[in-house]
């Protein structure tokens, strides 16, 4: 599980996320969304004990994150946007070592039978520098998959692959929460959102704009309910952007020298 607790960050005066808390429980997917700038890369970053949060607690398989990394770190995979890997290694050498790390029995079968689900087979023991971005992309999701872990992080996934490679990992995604791990993932994809996602929070300059499944997000924001029937997650997100920029016009106008 994943437990977000009044996470705060600043960087200066500039208050990238303002008082965060969610909580993902084992068999869920759960989407953080929002437009640029929101803050989700900056939550991702806390969550892998990667940028120290202003105050708050993150928490991962009730490890507190930032108090004993070394064991909230062997509890998750991270996919990160930009994935960083060994260009002077083959795939075969960067997943070995992955599963070494890891301590994955009987990795070789195992890293075989991922090359061949990603069509990589022919190119496991190429340098990784000779990929293309969306082969990296898989190796770095393969890389996270391999130690089968708890809890999958994952911050944009679908950025570079090919529409089938997307409609893989879209699957591994759901299939991952369906055996009791827990997934949270950041997108600008609505619709991967929409169809892989239980719950979601929506974002806009560090504050929660809605959080909840699609149907409690209809009912905040008046969109139609109803299931597969009822409004799509783009409208809603379009509801929940277009109120808060009300909003705040309402603010200017009450305080315009503030
Ligand atoms: N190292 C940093 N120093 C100063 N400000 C930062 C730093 N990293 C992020 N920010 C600021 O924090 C805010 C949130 O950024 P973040 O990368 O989390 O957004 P995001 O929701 O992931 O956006 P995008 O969808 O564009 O990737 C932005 O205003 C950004 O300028």
């Amino acid at each position: 599980m994943i437990d977000v607790s009044h996470y705060t960050k600043r960087y200066g005066r500039h208050e990238a996320v303002s008082d965060l808390s969610f909580s993902v429980q084992p068999g869920a997917v759960f989407g953080l969304l929002g437009s640029n700038g929101a803050g989700k890369t900056t939550t991702i970053r806390a969550l892998v004990g990667l940028t120290r949060p202003s105050s708050g607690t993150v928490r991962v398989q009730n490890v507190d994150v930032w108090r004993e990394p070394v064991k909230a770190k062997a509890a998750f995979g991270y996919i990160p946007d930009r994935p960083y890997l060994y260009g002077k290694l083959t795939a075969r050498e960067l997943l070995r070592f992955v599963a070494q790390l890891y301590r994955v029995p009987a990795a070789d079968p195992e890293i075989d039978r991922w090359l061949e689900f990603f069509r990589l087979s022919d190119f496991g023991n190429e340098l990784i520098e000779t990929y293309s971005h969306g082969m990296r992309q898989k190796v770095a999701i393969i890389a996270a998959l391999l130690p089968d872990p708890p809890v999958l992080i994952v911050d944009e996934p679908m950025v570079g692959l090919d529409p089938h490679a997307a409609r893989q990992v879209r699957e591994l995604f759901r299939a991952h929460a369906d055996r009791g791990r827990t997934v949270l993932l950041t997108t600008h994809s609505l619709p991967l959102a929409e169809a892989v996602c239980d719950r979601l929070v929506v974002l806009d300059r560090g504050k929660v704009l809605g959080e909840g499944t699609m149907d409690d997000l209809r009912a905040r924001t008046g969109t139609a309910a109803g299931g597969v029937h009822g409004d799509s997650l783009e409208r809603i997100f379009f509801r929940l952007i277009d109120e808060e920029q009300q909003e705040e016009l309402r603010r200017r106008e009450a305080a315009p020298h503030a």
